[in-house]
């Protein structure tokens, strides 16, 4: 990801690169930036945030493994620089964040949903960041609708074979080569199911909302999570 922002930024006519930083780089390698794109490690991404937020610099993360306690974290060093911002968004393509919020809009009208992310082998994390997300959307959904948890018939399983469960939503994680970046959010009811798939073809998917963030997070002070609250869905 890192080196497709690199010729994102590049390529904008309203950006300049004036710095990168790999595993083990000292950070004053990005010199004097207004932002910084993070799509780095979930071990590495708060060290990383720490530094630039001491440093007042704006910041764009991508990496995942943001819980709800890392988040507070963020928001307690952010209280000390009110004039600094930094974007979270689990994930920064555009049908993955519309998927999102068409399952947010389903979620009352069905007794059950589960999600299944798929990707290519080389990724760190499981679940994704997008499915963990996403069911924690779901779960809300669902609470604020007083639907009771999902349930099925299943009385014996081996570990693992129901998926994880993220609060009231189970999640599915596929790992393959030649995948890119793919959800499905499923719905069951009575007699009927809903399919809301997303599918990333190629990483170039994930630059338009990355450079949307750059210029938004200069605009916008504080923590925001998620890139629907940039768009305004
Ligand atoms: N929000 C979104 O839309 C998307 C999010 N992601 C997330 O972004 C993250 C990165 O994904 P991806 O690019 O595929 O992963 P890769 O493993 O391909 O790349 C991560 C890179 O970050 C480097 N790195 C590790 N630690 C640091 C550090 N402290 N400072 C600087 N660089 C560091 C790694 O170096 P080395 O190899 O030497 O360890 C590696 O080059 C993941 O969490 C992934 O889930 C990915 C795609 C889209
Ligand atoms: O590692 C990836 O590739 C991706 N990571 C993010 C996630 O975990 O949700 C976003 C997207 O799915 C690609």
């Amino acid at each position: 990801m890192g080196a497709t922002v690199v010729k994102a930024v590049e390529g904008a006519a309203d950006m300049k690169l004036v710095g990168t930083a790999d595993a083990g780089d000292d950070l004053s390698a990005l010199g004097d930036a207004q932002a910084v794109v993070d799509f780095t490690h979930p071990d590495a991404v708060m060290d990383n945030l720490k530094y630039l937020i001491d440093h007042d610099i704006n910041a764009v993360v991508g990496t995942t493994g943001f819980s709800e306690e890392r988040l507070a974290t963020v928001r307690d060093w952010l209280s000390a620089k009110p004039e600094l911002g930094v974007l979270i968004a689990p994930n920064f393509a555009l049908g993955a964040v519309l998927a999102m919020r068409f399952a947010q809009q389903a979620a009352r009208f069905y007794a059950s949903a589960e999600v299944i992310e798929l990707h290519h082998n080389r990724k760190a994390d499981a679940p994704s960041g997008t499915a963990a997300h996403t069911a924690r959307l779901l779960s809300q959904a669902r609470r604020e609708a007083g639907l009771a948890p999902g349930s099925d018939a299943t009385t014996s399983e081996l570990d693992g074979a129901r998926g994880a469960q993220v609060e009231d939503v189970r999640v599915h994680s596929v790992r393959l080569p030649g995948l890119v970046a793919h959800e499905e959010i499923l719905f069951g009811g009575e007699g009927e199911t809903l399919t809301i798939r997303h599918d990333s073809m190629d990483r170039s998917s994930f630059m338009p909302g990355v450079l949307l963030g750059v210029r938004e997070v200069l605009k916008r002070p504080g923590l925001t999570v998620g890139l629907e609250n940039v768009l305004d869905l």
